[in-house]
């Protein structure tokens, strides 16, 4: 038997997944999991379980709403991969307005950040899943718009 924050999920029932990659000046939004929920301390994108009868879109919208306090716009889906644990995680990139004001759920989220792809993927304490998905953005497996060659230093940086 692992300790696998995961491992209470019956093997038996995939569970579905889905996460917002939110973007801004060249930094993705990243919150620090709350020590109530699964797999606490570690950073990944807002998102989560998608409820039965829920669009995964409609999953992104609430979630975020839930964790971050915001309305958010999915654009467009990214990437789609399944975790060592055996969920299915859809990708989303997806948009906040400018002025919008972050509010932390403290009950799922401890803090967030604004991190440049490169920090994130170096992070410590990176989900195991995301630094996946940021090998497979870094390997050009598919593109983020406005956000060309996400790994290069850059004069604003
Ligand atoms: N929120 C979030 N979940 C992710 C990311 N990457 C990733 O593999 N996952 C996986 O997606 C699944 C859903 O995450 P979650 O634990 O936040 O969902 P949730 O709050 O709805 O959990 P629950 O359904 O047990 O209440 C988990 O298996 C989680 O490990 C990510 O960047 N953000």
């Amino acid at each position: 038997m692992t300790s696998h924050p995961y491992n209470r999920q019956t093997p038996s029932v995939r569970r579905k997944a889905a996460v917002a990659v939110i973007v801004r000046q060249r930094r993705l939004l990243v919150i620090r999991r709350s020590q109530n929920v699964p797999a606490p301390g570690k950073l990944c994108f807002p998102g989560g379980g998608i409820q039965p009868n829920e669009s995964e879109q409609e999953a992104v919208v609430r979630e975020i709403a839930e964790e971050i306090g915001v309305s958010c716009f999915p654009q467009q889906k990214i990437w789609h991969s399944q975790t060592s644990w055996g969920t299915d995680v859809a990708w989303w990139a997806a948009e906040i307005a400018e002025d919008a004001q972050i509010e932390i759920n403290l009950d799922e989220v401890a803090e967030y950040f604004w991190l440049r792809p490169a920090e994130l993927h170096a992070h410590v304490d990176l989900l195991p899943s995301n630094h996946e998905f940021l090998s497979a953005w870094k390997a050009q497996t598919f593109t983020i718009a406005d956000f060309s060659d996400p790994f290069a230093r850059h004069a604003d940086d």
